[in-house]
C-alpha cells in the first residue's frame, strides 16, 4: 500500500510555515536595513536581509549564505530576538530574526534596490514588510541593550 505524507495534498501544503531567517546587522550603533527590488515579492518594502531556511541548513547557515549572497559581506550571530509568524494572502511565514555583527567586506548589493544604516530614531519612519513590524518594536524596545551588547 502506498502511503503520503499529510504535506503531499495540496490544503496542507497551503497551511506549511516557511521559515525566514533575517538578520539585524549593527554596525556603529546603526542597524542594516535593505529595500526589496521591485522584481522581488513586496517590492518597495524594506526587511531585514535573508531568505528562506532550506530544508538541509540550520537558519544560522542560512543567513550566513543569504548574506553573502545578498550583500557580499561577512557577518557573526551574536544574539536572536523573538519570532513573529506572519500570513500573506499566498503564505505563511516564521520571520526568525539574529542579532550580527558585521565583520568583513563591503556591501555590494546583488538583488535588493538599496540599504541603509538606521538610528532608533529612523526605525518607524520605513514602509516595513508587514512581518516585520512586530520586529522593529521589538528592536526599538531593546535598542540601547543590544547596541551596548554589540560594543562588548
Ligand atoms: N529576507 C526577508 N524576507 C522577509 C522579511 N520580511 C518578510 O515578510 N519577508 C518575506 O519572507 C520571504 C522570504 O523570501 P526571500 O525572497 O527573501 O527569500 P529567498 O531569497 O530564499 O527566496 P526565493 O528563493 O524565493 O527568491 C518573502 O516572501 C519576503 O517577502 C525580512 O525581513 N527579510
Amino acid at each position: 500500500m502506498n502511503s503520503y505524507s499529510p504535506y503531499s495534498f495540496p490544503i496542507f501544503d497551503a497551511m506549511k510555515i516557511i521559515p525566514v531567517a533575517c538578520a539585524l546587522i549593527f554596525s556603529d550603533g546603526k542597524v542594516l536595513a535593505t529595500q526589496r527590488s521591485q522584481s522581488m515579492d513586496l517590492p518597495g518594502k524594506w526587511e531585514f536581509p535573508g531568505g528562506k531556511v532550506e530544508e538541509e541548513e540550520s537558519p544560522e547557515e542560512c543567513l550566513k549564505r543569504e548574506i553573502r549572497e545578498e550583500l557580499s559581506i561577512e557577518i557573526e550571530l551574536f544574539g536572536k530576538i523573538s519570532p513573529n509568524e506572519f500570513s500573506y494572502p499566498s503564505k505563511k511565514i516564521c520571520l526568525i530574526p539574529y542579532l550580527a555583527h558585521w565583520t568583513g567586506g563591503e556591501i555590494y548589493l546583488t538583488e535588493h534596490e538599496q540599504f541603509l544604516w538606521l538610528e532608533e530614531k529612523d526605525l518607524l519612519s520605513l514602509d516595513w514588510a508587514p512581518a516585520d513590524l512586530p520586529i522593529v518594536h521589538e528592536l526599538i524596545e531593546k535598542w540601547v541593550k543590544l547596541v551596548d551588547s554589540k560594543e562588548r
